[in-house]
């Protein structure tokens, strides 16, 4: 069985996009299957117009974080939401964009599958793989057993009753969603094949949102508020005029408070992490999560320990079972962050060459050659409903990288504080700054299936502290610089003669410190999160 590495394709992709650029590359294919390597071009077309629709915030990330650690003396009002929204007020996206901060830091790419939002299947414009929704359902029933139910929602956590909050007028009100659920269950969606397998049902979504919500809402179409972003849009054969509209002002339904103190209340001992499954009617997967890392230090143990499951056959089948989806899935960080994919693919070396304190009965075994990912941790969560957190455990600089998938419709990512909010249809890739901005995915109609990679700071700090890396060539934020050094170069040259505006800064900063502000960040996060991120830290690591 071939092993196809992410490196490998990442690198391709990188100079897919020199080449777009006109730069004229000598571009070796890397031995993976025609279909694999097209959607490879496609993925790269989609990553441009996200970086060329630059959604621009007003203010520093970097600031932000300050502030947010200061949260309970300082004031935020220096932070406004995106075109100064209210609390409950979402710009909706549909196109590929990213979000950008005053300085040109990239806090979140947004990658729509095309054939979702043209809601048509156009073979040359989808970047998934065809077979790859088929895949992943397969690799999510190979772990079927291990996946750690937590409670339904219903149970323990309650959520069924969220209802529309329009707050603004004139906004468009969104169905609330155990409502919508049933309508769309009865009117047989659920019974659709799930993981679209070879001809993709027609996906409709949008329409049919659209449609509901002009019945329920009249005047949608004076509401929709332009895209404010005319940047140099490519977008191969796509013609604009075809393109949906980019935003629309919504006010997202809400959790009821009640409802929040359950989920939050200690007492009742569900972290985050135990609350929000549900099963839909006629699901066809079940609901719960399973994280595997490669790396992973557990709270109040000196050691690093990857997860067991990897030891036994399920894991090792299952590493090689998804080994060409899993590539894929990672090989976008070679664009979206390169910096973070060779400060992981080092890590990933190191834990290969065993040159770390990890226990030998600890580790991967086999599976390390298998390891699909630079990112020292994989998340498999299926029929789950995010509530509003932020990831503490990672890095404020470093991206996790979602992709949803499914047979569903109404998905909707939103970033709970900015005032923005994506369409989150299956085949949509999001990388977030997860330990920065809070996010949150509410329940869907029908069966969602999340593929989550993320790392863990504190492991990276660990491998980091035996690394040849300065430290300013550790925790890096994305810019929009790096991208178009790959653009013009066909690669990240090396790091230290490109860094960014952050060079300066922190090379006066010793590194003894700068580990020190890392570990005052896991404070911040967990006094600032609310209260799901102090479950969390309270221990559920393997
Ligand atoms: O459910 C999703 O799609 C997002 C998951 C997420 O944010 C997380 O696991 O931290
Ligand atoms: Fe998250």
């Amino acid at each position: 069985m071939l092993n196809v590495s992410p490196s490998l394709l990442g690198e391709f992709l990188q100079r897919i996009l020199a080449f777009t650029e006109g730069n004229r590359f000598d571009i070796q294919s890397p031995t993976i299957d025609s279909e694999l390597l097209f959607d490879c071009h496609q993925l790269v077309l989609v990553i441009k117009e996200a970086y060329d629709t630059p959604i621009q915030l007003e203010w520093s990330a970097e600031d932000y974080i300050q502030a947010q650690k200061k949260k309970k003396v300082g004031d935020m009002s220096n932070f406004p939401r995106y075109r100064n929204t209210k609390p409950n007020e979402f710009i909706v996206f549909r196109r590929p964009c990213t979000i950008v901060d005053r300085d040109g830091r990239i806090l979140v790419w947004y990658l729509p599958d095309q054939r979702q939002v043209r809601q048509t299947i156009i073979e040359s414009e989808r970047y998934l793989p065809r077979t790859s929704q088929a895949r992943f359902f397969q690799i999510f029933k190979h772990i079927e057993d291990q996946l750690k139910h937590g409670t339904t929602s219903n149970e323990t956590c309650g959520s069924a009753s969220n209802v529309p909050n329009i707050i603004a007028e004139n906004a468009i009100a969104e169905k609330p969603i155990a409502e919508s659920t049933i309508a769309e269950n009865s009117s047989g969606r659920a019974n659709a094949d799930i993981f679209h397998n070879g001809n993709c049902e027609p996906y409709v979504d949008s329409t049919e949102a659209s449609s509901e919500s002009r019945e329920t809402t009249p005047g949608r179409q004076a509401n929709t508020v332009e895209a404010q972003t005319s940047p140099n849009k490519k977008w191969g054969s796509l013609d604009p005029s075809l393109r949906p509209q980019m935003t629309d002002r919504v006010a997202k339904p809400v959790r009821k408070k009640a409802n929040k103190a359950k989920v939050t209340n200690s007492d009742s001992g569900k972290s985050r992490r135990m609350c929000g499954f549900y099963i839909p009617p006629n699901s066809r997967i079940l609901a719960g999560e399973l994280h595997l890392s490669a790396s992973w230090r557990a709270i109040g143990q000196p050691d690093l320990a990857s997860s067991p499951y990897l030891k036994l056959p399920g894991g090792l089948s299952l590493l090689k079972l998804g080994n060409d989806s899993f590539a894929w899935a990672a090989s976008v960080l070679w664009l979206l962050h390169p910096r973070l994919a060779r400060r992981g693919g080092e890590v990933m070396e190191r834990i290969r060459q065993m040159s770390i304190d990890l226990d030998p009965v600890k580790n991967m075994g086999e599976a390390q050659a298998w390891w699909p990912t630079p990112f020292t941790s994989m998340g498999f969560i299926s029929n789950k409903e995010s509530f509003p957190h932020r990831d503490p455990r990672g890095v404020p600089e470093f991206f996790d990288l979602l992709l949803t998938l499914g047979s569903y419709t109404g998905g909707r990512f939103y970033l709970s504080d900015l005032g923005i909010a994506f369409q989150y249809d299956p085949g949509t890739i999001i990388a977030n700054s997860g330990k920065v901005l809070k996010h949150e995915v509410p329940r869907v109609n029908g069966d969602r299936v999340c593929y989550a990679q993320y790392f863990h700071k504190l492991v990276l700090e660990t491998h980091a502290k035996n690394s040849s890396l300065r430290h300013q060539d550790y925790n890096t934020w994305m810019t929009r610089s790096s991208f178009n050094e790959i653009r013009q170069n066909g690669d990240m040259y090396d790091v230290a003669e490109h860094l960014d505006f952050k060079q300066s800064r922190i090379e006066d900063v010793e590194e003894s410190r700068y580990f020190d502000q890392e570990m005052d960040m896991e404070v911040y996060a967990s006094a600032d999160t609310a209260e799901f991120d102090e479950l969390d830290a309270e221990g559920e690591d393997e």
